[in-house]
Protein backbone atom coordinates (compact mmCIF):
# COMPACT_ATOMS: atom_id res chain seq x y z
CA UNK A 1 0.00 0.00 0.00
CA UNK A 2 1.18 3.41 -0.73
CA UNK A 3 0.21 6.41 0.52
CA UNK A 4 0.28 10.33 -0.77
CA UNK A 5 -0.29 13.84 1.24
CA UNK A 6 -1.70 16.43 -0.28
CA UNK A 7 -2.52 19.74 1.80
CA UNK A 8 -4.94 21.69 -0.03
CA UNK A 9 -6.20 25.03 1.64
CA UNK A 10 -9.08 23.34 3.25
CA UNK A 11 -7.86 20.00 4.59
CA UNK A 12 -5.40 17.70 4.57
CA UNK A 13 -5.94 14.68 2.85
CA UNK A 14 -4.66 11.13 2.00
CA UNK A 15 -4.36 9.38 -1.32
CA UNK A 16 -4.50 5.40 -0.24
CA UNK A 17 -3.30 3.66 -3.74
CA UNK A 18 -3.20 -0.28 -2.65
CA UNK A 19 -4.96 -3.76 -3.63
CA UNK A 20 -8.23 -5.21 -2.43
CA UNK A 21 -8.93 -1.85 -0.10
CA UNK A 22 -13.03 -1.03 -1.71
CA UNK A 23 -14.08 -3.86 0.69
CA UNK A 24 -12.68 -2.61 3.84
CA UNK A 25 -13.35 1.10 3.17
CA UNK A 26 -14.91 2.05 6.76
CA UNK A 27 -11.29 1.54 8.21
CA UNK A 28 -9.96 4.21 6.09
CA UNK A 29 -13.01 6.87 6.23
CA UNK A 30 -11.55 9.32 8.94
CA UNK A 31 -15.11 10.11 10.85
CA UNK A 32 -18.72 8.29 11.70
CA UNK A 33 -21.49 9.61 9.37
CA UNK A 34 -24.42 10.37 9.75
CA UNK A 35 -25.75 8.53 6.25
CA UNK A 36 -23.68 7.49 3.27
CA UNK A 37 -24.80 8.42 0.12
CA UNK A 38 -22.75 5.83 -3.18
CA UNK A 39 -22.33 7.77 -6.28
CA UNK A 40 -21.60 5.38 -9.14
CA UNK A 41 -22.58 5.01 -12.69
CA UNK A 42 -24.40 1.68 -14.00
CA UNK A 43 -21.40 -0.40 -15.51
CA UNK A 44 -19.20 0.06 -12.33
CA UNK A 45 -22.12 -0.71 -9.98
CA UNK A 46 -22.68 -3.99 -11.97
CA UNK A 47 -19.08 -4.71 -11.14
CA UNK A 48 -17.86 -3.39 -8.21
CA UNK A 49 -21.53 -1.55 -5.67
CA UNK A 50 -22.39 -4.87 -3.79
CA UNK A 51 -18.61 -5.36 -3.08
CA UNK A 52 -17.97 -1.52 -1.43
CA UNK A 53 -21.56 -1.75 0.60
CA UNK A 54 -19.94 -5.15 1.77
CA UNK A 55 -17.98 -2.57 3.83
CA UNK A 56 -20.06 -0.19 5.33
CA UNK A 57 -23.30 0.08 8.20
CA UNK A 58 -25.90 -1.50 6.37
CA UNK A 59 -28.33 0.68 7.81
CA UNK A 60 -27.26 4.34 6.92
CA UNK A 61 -26.17 3.63 2.95
CA UNK A 62 -27.83 4.81 -0.02
CA UNK A 63 -27.44 4.78 -3.73
CA UNK A 64 -28.00 6.94 -6.54
CA UNK A 65 -26.50 5.18 -10.08
CA UNK A 66 -26.40 7.10 -13.47
CA UNK A 67 -25.66 6.13 -16.58
CA UNK A 68 -22.10 5.42 -17.98
CA UNK A 69 -20.64 8.16 -19.75
CA UNK A 70 -19.55 11.74 -20.26
CA UNK A 71 -23.13 12.52 -20.95
CA UNK A 72 -23.75 12.12 -17.20
CA UNK A 73 -21.82 15.19 -16.38
CA UNK A 74 -25.18 17.69 -16.92
CA UNK A 75 -26.98 20.02 -15.30
CA UNK A 76 -30.14 17.47 -15.45
CA UNK A 77 -28.09 14.55 -13.43
CA UNK A 78 -26.87 17.00 -11.04
CA UNK A 79 -30.26 18.06 -9.99
CA UNK A 80 -31.21 14.57 -9.92
CA UNK A 81 -28.65 13.65 -7.71
CA UNK A 82 -29.63 16.54 -5.57
CA UNK A 83 -33.00 15.64 -5.23
CA UNK A 84 -31.50 11.64 -4.55
CA UNK A 85 -29.72 13.62 -1.72
CA UNK A 86 -32.92 15.49 0.07
CA UNK A 87 -34.79 12.68 -0.52
CA UNK A 88 -32.89 10.08 1.54
CA UNK A 89 -32.67 12.51 4.30
CA UNK A 90 -28.57 13.29 3.84
CA UNK A 91 -27.69 16.16 6.43
CA UNK A 92 -24.21 18.08 7.05
CA UNK A 93 -22.72 15.05 8.82
CA UNK A 94 -23.51 12.65 5.52
CA UNK A 95 -20.69 11.53 3.24
CA UNK A 96 -20.87 11.49 -0.67
CA UNK A 97 -18.49 8.57 -2.19
CA UNK A 98 -17.54 8.98 -5.65
CA UNK A 99 -17.15 5.31 -7.11
CA UNK A 100 -16.09 5.46 -10.43
CA UNK A 101 -14.29 7.23 -13.25
CA UNK A 102 -13.51 10.61 -13.51
CA UNK A 103 -17.35 11.63 -14.63
CA UNK A 104 -18.36 10.21 -11.64
CA UNK A 105 -15.87 11.71 -9.29
CA UNK A 106 -15.99 15.26 -11.00
CA UNK A 107 -20.14 14.90 -10.84
CA UNK A 108 -20.05 13.70 -7.89
CA UNK A 109 -18.02 15.98 -6.09
CA UNK A 110 -19.98 18.88 -7.51
CA UNK A 111 -22.80 17.60 -5.88
CA UNK A 112 -20.91 16.91 -2.75
CA UNK A 113 -19.81 20.78 -3.39
CA UNK A 114 -22.70 22.08 -3.68
CA UNK A 115 -25.25 19.98 -1.55
CA UNK A 116 -25.99 22.00 1.34
CA UNK A 117 -22.91 23.91 0.78
CA UNK A 118 -20.87 21.29 0.78
CA UNK A 119 -20.27 18.10 2.54
CA UNK A 120 -17.73 15.62 2.36
CA UNK A 121 -16.67 13.43 0.12
CA UNK A 122 -14.24 10.62 -0.76
CA UNK A 123 -13.09 9.48 -4.05
CA UNK A 124 -13.13 5.78 -5.07
CA UNK A 125 -11.85 5.57 -8.58
CA UNK A 126 -12.07 3.17 -10.68
CA UNK A 127 -10.16 3.86 -13.90
CA UNK A 128 -7.06 4.78 -14.91
CA UNK A 129 -7.61 7.82 -15.71
CA UNK A 130 -9.30 8.63 -12.63
CA UNK A 131 -5.38 8.96 -11.01
CA UNK A 132 -5.73 12.29 -12.37
CA UNK A 133 -9.42 13.48 -11.73
CA UNK A 134 -9.67 11.99 -7.69
CA UNK A 135 -6.54 14.47 -6.98
CA UNK A 136 -6.54 18.09 -6.82
CA UNK A 137 -10.43 19.10 -6.43
CA UNK A 138 -11.61 20.46 -9.37
CA UNK A 139 -15.34 18.80 -9.72
CA UNK A 140 -17.44 20.01 -12.72
CA UNK A 141 -20.32 19.15 -14.96
CA UNK A 142 -20.45 20.13 -18.52
CA UNK A 143 -22.05 22.77 -20.63
CA UNK A 144 -23.36 22.58 -24.56
CA UNK A 145 -20.88 25.22 -24.94
CA UNK A 146 -18.45 23.87 -23.17
CA UNK A 147 -16.24 21.50 -20.84
CA UNK A 148 -16.35 21.58 -17.63
CA UNK A 149 -17.84 25.20 -17.25
CA UNK A 150 -19.89 24.69 -14.08
CA UNK A 151 -17.80 23.52 -10.90
CA UNK A 152 -15.94 24.07 -8.13
CA UNK A 153 -12.56 23.67 -6.30
CA UNK A 154 -13.79 21.26 -3.93
CA UNK A 155 -11.02 18.69 -2.02
CA UNK A 156 -12.17 15.27 -0.85
CA UNK A 157 -11.51 14.13 2.45
CA UNK A 158 -9.87 10.78 0.90
CA UNK A 159 -8.70 9.40 -2.17
CA UNK A 160 -8.82 5.25 -1.83
CA UNK A 161 -7.50 3.81 -5.01
CA UNK A 162 -8.28 0.29 -4.85
CA UNK A 163 -6.22 -0.65 -8.06
CA UNK A 164 -7.39 -4.40 -7.98
CA UNK A 165 -10.74 -2.73 -10.41
CA UNK A 166 -8.71 -1.67 -13.08
CA UNK A 167 -8.20 -5.29 -14.26
CA UNK A 168 -12.01 -5.02 -15.58
CA UNK A 169 -11.24 -2.00 -17.96
CA UNK A 170 -11.63 -1.96 -21.55
CA UNK A 171 -8.69 -1.37 -24.20
CA UNK A 172 -10.15 1.75 -25.07
CA UNK A 173 -9.93 3.04 -21.24
CA UNK A 174 -6.68 1.89 -20.99
CA UNK A 175 -6.02 4.16 -23.50
CA UNK A 176 -7.48 7.00 -22.54
CA UNK A 177 -6.12 6.94 -19.26
CA UNK A 178 -2.53 7.01 -19.95
CA UNK A 179 -3.22 9.64 -22.52
CA UNK A 180 -2.82 11.80 -19.07
CA UNK A 181 -0.06 9.67 -17.68
CA UNK A 182 1.65 10.99 -21.03
CA UNK A 183 0.69 14.03 -19.95
CA UNK A 184 2.09 13.99 -16.66
CA UNK A 185 5.67 12.99 -18.00
CA UNK A 186 5.87 15.30 -20.79
CA UNK A 187 5.48 17.94 -18.09
CA UNK A 188 7.74 16.56 -15.95
CA UNK A 189 10.78 14.55 -16.58
CA UNK A 190 11.98 12.85 -20.04
CA UNK A 191 13.42 9.67 -18.66
CA UNK A 192 9.79 8.81 -17.64
CA UNK A 193 8.48 10.17 -21.39
CA UNK A 194 10.66 8.09 -22.76
CA UNK A 195 9.79 5.04 -20.55
CA UNK A 196 6.10 5.70 -21.41
CA UNK A 197 6.97 5.95 -24.77
CA UNK A 198 8.39 2.70 -25.15
CA UNK A 199 5.62 0.74 -23.48
CA UNK A 200 2.56 -0.78 -25.43
CA UNK A 201 -0.63 -0.81 -23.97
CA UNK A 202 -1.94 -4.26 -24.98
CA UNK A 203 1.37 -5.71 -23.25
CA UNK A 204 1.53 -3.60 -19.85
CA UNK A 205 2.14 -5.26 -16.43
CA UNK A 206 0.58 -4.53 -13.34
CA UNK A 207 4.30 -4.01 -12.62
CA UNK A 208 4.19 -1.30 -14.69
CA UNK A 209 0.99 0.61 -14.79
CA UNK A 210 1.60 0.97 -10.82
CA UNK A 211 4.90 2.53 -11.17
CA UNK A 212 3.09 5.00 -14.13
CA UNK A 213 0.08 5.08 -11.82
CA UNK A 214 2.66 5.81 -8.84
CA UNK A 215 4.28 8.49 -10.86
CA UNK A 216 1.43 10.09 -12.00
CA UNK A 217 -0.06 10.76 -9.04
CA UNK A 218 3.03 12.29 -7.56
CA UNK A 219 3.37 14.54 -10.08
CA UNK A 220 -0.35 15.81 -10.11
CA UNK A 221 -0.34 15.93 -6.42
CA UNK A 222 2.86 17.72 -6.08
CA UNK A 223 1.41 20.78 -8.69
CA UNK A 224 -2.15 20.63 -6.91
CA UNK A 225 -0.70 21.29 -3.38
CA UNK A 226 1.34 24.29 -4.64
CA UNK A 227 -1.24 25.99 -7.12
CA UNK A 228 -4.67 24.54 -6.06
CA UNK A 229 -6.37 27.35 -7.79
CA UNK A 230 -4.47 27.50 -11.09
CA UNK A 231 -3.06 31.27 -11.29
CA UNK A 232 0.65 29.51 -11.96
CA UNK A 233 1.78 26.02 -12.25
CA UNK A 234 -1.12 23.88 -12.56
CA UNK A 235 -1.85 25.22 -15.93
CA UNK A 236 0.91 22.88 -16.68
CA UNK A 237 -1.63 19.84 -15.93
CA UNK A 238 -3.54 21.32 -18.91
CA UNK A 239 -1.20 20.25 -21.63
CA UNK A 240 -3.19 19.00 -24.88
CA UNK A 241 -6.44 20.11 -23.05
CA UNK A 242 -7.09 24.01 -25.07
CA UNK A 243 -7.75 21.61 -28.17
CA UNK A 244 -8.51 17.94 -26.43
CA UNK A 245 -11.66 19.94 -24.20
CA UNK A 246 -12.99 21.46 -27.45
CA UNK A 247 -13.03 18.26 -29.48
CA UNK A 248 -14.69 16.70 -26.58
CA UNK A 249 -17.60 19.13 -26.65
CA UNK A 250 -17.65 19.78 -31.09
CA UNK A 251 -18.01 16.13 -31.54
CA UNK A 252 -20.64 15.91 -29.27
CA UNK A 253 -19.83 14.23 -25.67
CA UNK A 254 -18.75 10.37 -25.38
CA UNK A 255 -17.81 10.80 -29.24
CA UNK A 256 -13.78 10.88 -28.46
CA UNK A 257 -13.42 9.90 -24.61
CA UNK A 258 -11.57 12.63 -22.95
CA UNK A 259 -8.18 10.81 -22.78
CA UNK A 260 -8.24 10.01 -26.46
CA UNK A 261 -9.09 13.83 -27.19
CA UNK A 262 -6.47 15.00 -25.14
CA UNK A 263 -4.17 12.57 -26.80
CA UNK A 264 -4.57 14.69 -29.92
CA UNK A 265 -4.07 17.79 -28.06
CA UNK A 266 -0.62 16.56 -26.97
CA UNK A 267 0.55 15.81 -30.82
CA UNK A 268 -0.23 19.20 -31.51
CA UNK A 269 1.22 20.80 -28.53
CA UNK A 270 4.21 19.53 -29.65
CA UNK A 271 3.52 20.77 -33.59
CA UNK A 272 3.08 24.03 -32.11
CA UNK A 273 5.87 23.97 -30.05
CA UNK A 274 8.33 23.41 -32.53
CA UNK A 275 6.86 25.87 -34.49
CA UNK A 276 7.08 28.58 -32.11
CA UNK A 277 10.37 27.55 -30.50
CA UNK A 278 11.77 26.08 -33.38
CA UNK A 279 12.27 23.74 -30.96
CA UNK A 280 12.95 19.42 -31.63
CA UNK A 281 10.16 18.27 -29.56
CA UNK A 282 9.32 13.85 -30.72
CA UNK A 283 6.27 15.30 -32.27
CA UNK A 284 7.31 11.86 -34.69
CA UNK A 285 8.14 9.51 -31.73
CA UNK A 286 4.79 10.49 -30.10
CA UNK A 287 3.02 10.09 -33.25
CA UNK A 288 4.11 6.80 -33.59
CA UNK A 289 3.18 5.73 -30.03
CA UNK A 290 -0.49 6.82 -30.66
CA UNK A 291 -0.75 4.63 -34.00
CA UNK A 292 0.64 1.82 -32.47
CA UNK A 293 -1.49 1.63 -29.54
CA UNK A 294 -4.85 2.66 -31.72
CA UNK A 295 -5.31 5.99 -30.73
CA UNK A 296 -8.09 7.23 -32.93
CA UNK A 297 -6.36 10.28 -34.90
CA UNK A 298 -8.50 10.97 -37.92
CA UNK A 299 -8.37 15.08 -38.18
CA UNK A 300 -9.77 14.95 -41.68
CA UNK A 301 -13.03 16.23 -41.34
CA UNK A 302 -12.59 18.98 -38.48
CA UNK A 303 -14.16 22.39 -39.20
CA UNK A 304 -11.42 24.55 -37.79
CA UNK A 305 -13.17 27.60 -37.04
CA UNK A 306 -15.67 25.71 -34.95
CA UNK A 307 -12.73 24.36 -32.84
CA UNK A 308 -10.75 27.35 -32.52
CA UNK A 309 -14.23 29.07 -31.26
CA UNK A 310 -14.48 26.09 -28.92
CA UNK A 311 -11.18 26.76 -28.15
CA UNK A 312 -11.84 30.21 -26.66
CA UNK A 313 -13.95 28.99 -24.33
CA UNK A 314 -10.90 27.48 -22.35
CA UNK A 315 -10.53 28.62 -18.81
CA UNK A 316 -6.98 29.81 -19.59
CA UNK A 317 -8.62 32.17 -21.85
CA UNK A 318 -8.84 35.66 -21.25
CA UNK A 319 -9.63 38.49 -23.19
CA UNK A 320 -10.91 36.41 -25.49
CA UNK A 321 -6.98 35.23 -26.15
CA UNK A 322 -6.50 31.93 -26.69
CA UNK A 323 -3.34 30.36 -24.39
CA UNK A 324 -1.64 26.88 -24.98
CA UNK A 325 0.46 25.20 -22.71
CA UNK A 326 3.51 24.03 -24.55
CA UNK A 327 6.85 22.83 -23.64
CA UNK A 328 10.16 24.08 -24.44
CA UNK A 329 11.66 20.54 -24.11
CA UNK A 330 10.02 17.45 -22.52
CA UNK A 331 9.69 18.82 -18.98
CA UNK A 332 9.87 22.45 -18.89
CA UNK A 333 6.30 23.79 -19.86
CA UNK A 334 5.09 26.84 -20.30
CA UNK A 335 1.91 28.99 -21.47
CA UNK A 336 1.72 30.87 -24.61
CA UNK A 337 -0.71 33.66 -25.89
CA UNK A 338 -1.33 32.30 -29.77
CA UNK A 339 -3.84 34.25 -31.52
CA UNK A 340 -6.16 33.00 -34.04
CA UNK A 341 -5.26 33.23 -37.26
CA UNK A 342 -1.63 32.11 -36.10
CA UNK A 343 -3.75 29.18 -34.46
CA UNK A 344 -5.26 28.29 -37.96
CA UNK A 345 -2.27 28.27 -39.55
CA UNK A 346 -1.18 25.53 -37.09
CA UNK A 347 -4.51 23.18 -37.30
CA UNK A 348 -3.99 23.27 -41.01
CA UNK A 349 0.05 22.43 -40.81
CA UNK A 350 -0.92 20.01 -37.96
CA UNK A 351 -3.38 18.29 -40.33
CA UNK A 352 -0.98 18.64 -43.20
CA UNK A 353 1.42 16.65 -40.91
CA UNK A 354 -0.64 13.66 -40.07
CA UNK A 355 -1.90 13.45 -43.81
CA UNK A 356 1.49 12.97 -45.09
CA UNK A 357 2.52 10.35 -42.48
N1 LIG B 1 -11.19 16.75 -12.10
C1 LIG B 1 -10.06 16.55 -12.76
O1 LIG B 1 -8.97 17.00 -12.36
C2 LIG B 1 -10.10 15.73 -14.00
C3 LIG B 1 -8.90 15.24 -14.55
C4 LIG B 1 -8.96 14.44 -15.68
C5 LIG B 1 -10.19 14.13 -16.24
N2 LIG B 1 -11.32 14.60 -15.67
C6 LIG B 1 -12.65 14.20 -16.21
O2 LIG B 1 -12.74 12.79 -16.08
C7 LIG B 1 -13.66 12.30 -17.05
C8 LIG B 1 -13.11 11.07 -17.72
O3 LIG B 1 -12.90 10.08 -16.75
P1 LIG B 1 -12.84 8.53 -17.15
O4 LIG B 1 -11.99 8.35 -18.33
O5 LIG B 1 -12.54 7.77 -15.93
O6 LIG B 1 -14.31 8.28 -17.69
P2 LIG B 1 -15.58 7.53 -17.09
O7 LIG B 1 -15.79 7.87 -15.69
O8 LIG B 1 -16.68 7.77 -18.06
O9 LIG B 1 -15.16 6.00 -17.17
C9 LIG B 1 -14.91 5.44 -18.44
C10 LIG B 1 -15.78 4.19 -18.68
O10 LIG B 1 -15.23 3.11 -17.93
C11 LIG B 1 -16.25 2.49 -17.14
N3 LIG B 1 -15.57 2.00 -15.94
C12 LIG B 1 -15.17 2.71 -14.87
N4 LIG B 1 -14.47 1.94 -14.04
C13 LIG B 1 -14.43 0.70 -14.59
C14 LIG B 1 -13.82 -0.51 -14.22
N5 LIG B 1 -13.07 -0.63 -13.14
N6 LIG B 1 -13.99 -1.59 -15.04
C15 LIG B 1 -14.70 -1.47 -16.18
N7 LIG B 1 -15.29 -0.35 -16.59
C16 LIG B 1 -15.14 0.74 -15.81
C17 LIG B 1 -17.27 3.56 -16.90
O11 LIG B 1 -18.52 3.01 -16.62
C18 LIG B 1 -17.23 4.31 -18.24
O12 LIG B 1 -18.03 3.63 -19.18
C19 LIG B 1 -13.91 13.44 -18.02
O13 LIG B 1 -15.17 13.99 -17.78
C20 LIG B 1 -12.82 14.45 -17.69
O14 LIG B 1 -13.21 15.76 -17.97
C21 LIG B 1 -11.30 15.38 -14.58
O1 LIG C 1 -6.17 19.18 -12.53
C1 LIG C 1 -5.98 19.99 -13.43
O2 LIG C 1 -5.75 21.18 -13.21
C2 LIG C 1 -6.06 19.56 -14.83
O3 LIG C 1 -5.99 20.38 -15.73
C3 LIG C 1 -6.21 18.11 -15.09
C4 LIG C 1 -6.94 17.78 -16.39
O4 LIG C 1 -6.49 16.47 -16.77
C5 LIG C 1 -8.44 17.69 -16.26
O5 LIG C 1 -9.00 17.24 -17.45
C6 LIG C 1 -9.17 18.93 -15.76
O6 LIG C 1 -10.50 18.63 -15.45
C7 LIG C 1 -9.19 20.06 -16.74
O7 LIG C 1 -9.63 21.19 -16.09
P1 LIG C 1 -10.25 22.44 -16.80
O8 LIG C 1 -10.07 23.51 -15.77
O9 LIG C 1 -9.48 22.71 -18.07
O10 LIG C 1 -11.68 22.13 -17.07
ZN1 LIG D 1 -7.68 15.80 -18.40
Amino acid sequence: MEKVQVQSSTNNYQIIIGNGLMKDISHYLTKEYSSILIITDDKVADLYLQKIKLGLPKDRVFEAIVPAGEQSKSIDIFYRLHTDAIKFGLDRHSLIIALGGGVVGDLAGFVASTFMRGIDFVQVPTTILAHDSSVGGKVAINHELGKNMIGNFFAPVSVIYDVETLSSLSKKEVRSGYAEIMKESMISDDRMFNEIRDTRLDRITNHQLQKHLSYGIEVKAAIVQEDEKESGVRKYLNLGHTLGHALEAEMGYGKLTHGEAVAIGLLFSLHVSNEIYGANLPFQSLFTWLKENDYPIDITNWDYDAVINRMKSDKKTTNKQIQMVLLKEIGKPTVEKINDDALKTYLQSFKGKLVSK
